[in-house]
């Protein structure tokens, strides 16, 4: 399986949390179609739980087959109770073999907090959960570490700190959205929108899932199954999509082939640049389909 740091190349439309702690979810989740799945330590599980939920998830994920799903844990933070024991379980749990694509870092604030995780644990691609507010304003330099691989947007945090209130455009997660989306463009991640806590409300979450896709994110953090259908099909290219990119490429090579450097589809320019984002939205759909053929 392709690692997690393939970035845009891997789709990430779909990622579900899951708490480390409830065995019937952890085993349900190897036929759901996520591509990716966050084994939660964290908030999802509570303090009592939490030593027999890291034995577990290690036990899992030595032993599990996930198939192409991307195997993401997210670990409490160093400055808990518990932080430090999941960093060493993980990591000796990894040097034995079992199959771990990243690891999630909670509330990420500064580069100090990846450096801190990453002299515990070698060589495991590291991601962020943004969701602090010192985070929003250190999202270049987090972005900038040689070990981030992805971001994962933590907007109830987010949201906790900042003081707001729930809005259906989400005004106030926009500061936040943006500078974490410019960040991990500019270094090349893979960045994932937050949770949509209502998960029997499907209009609202796939308002939500547009919004975040025509940002520019690449999927959304889920954290009930009847929500992966939805992420899925938001964040894959549609049909017109792909057939409008096909269109694109082959008028511009035959404004090419006439000497021309701007080709006109359905009434609008097709220029180098745009050529590029129709050969991304292809490779997208190839990626998707190579995932369902796995
Ligand atoms: C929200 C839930 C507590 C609802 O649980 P439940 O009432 O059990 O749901 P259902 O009865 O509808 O479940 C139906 C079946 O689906 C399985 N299930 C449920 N959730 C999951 C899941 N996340 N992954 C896999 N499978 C799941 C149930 O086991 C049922 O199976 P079956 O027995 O075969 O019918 C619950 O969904 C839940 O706990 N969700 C995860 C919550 C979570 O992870 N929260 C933390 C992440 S959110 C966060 O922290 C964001 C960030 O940090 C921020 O700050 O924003
Ligand atoms: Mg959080």
């Amino acid at each position: 399986m392709a690692a997690v740091t393939d970035g845009r190349a891997r789709p990430f439309r779909s990622v579900l949390y899951i708490p480390g702690s409830k065995e019937r979810a952890l085993e349900k989740a190897k036929d759901l179609p996520a591509d990716a799945i966050i084994f939660d330590l964290e908030d999802a599980v509570a303090a009592e739980e939490k030593p027999a939920a890291r034995a577990l998830l290690a036990q899992v994920l030595a032993e599990a087959d996930y198939g192409p799903r991307a195997r993401i844990v997210r670990i409490n933070g160093l400055d808990s109770d518990w932080g430090r024991d999941d960093v060493a379980a993980f990591a000796t749990a990894i040097a034995a073999g079992a199959k771990v694509d990243a690891i999630l870092i909670p509330k990420v604030s500064t580069p100090a907090d990846l450096d801190a995780v990453a002299a515990l644990i070698p060589d495991v691609p590291l991601w962020a959960m943004m969701e602090t507010a010192l985070g929003m304003l250190n999202a270049a330099s987090i972005a900038a570490h040689p070990r981030l691989a992805g971001m994962v947007m933590g907007t109830n945090d987010l949201a906790k700190e900042l003081g707001s209130r729930f809005r259906a455009d989400r005004l106030a997660m926009q500061a936040g959205l943006g500078l974490c989306l410019l960040a991990a463009r500019a270094h090349g991640l893979t960045i994932v929108d937050g949770v949509y806590n209502a998960f029997k409300d499907e209009a609202g979450l796939l308002a939500e899932c547009e919004q975040g896709r025509d940002m520019g994110f690449d999927g959304k953090t889920l954290i009930h199954p009847a929500q992966l259908d939805i992420a899925n099909t938001a964040f894959a290219p549609s049909q017109a999509e792909i057939d409008l990119a096909r269109r694109q490429i082959a008028a511009f090579e035959e404004a090419e082939a006439q000497g021309l450097g701007v080709a006109v589809v359905d009434g609008r320019i097709v220029e180098n640049l745009h050529i590029v984002t129709a050969r991304q939205t292809l490779a997208k759909a190839e990626a998707i389909a190579a995932l369902h053929a796995s």
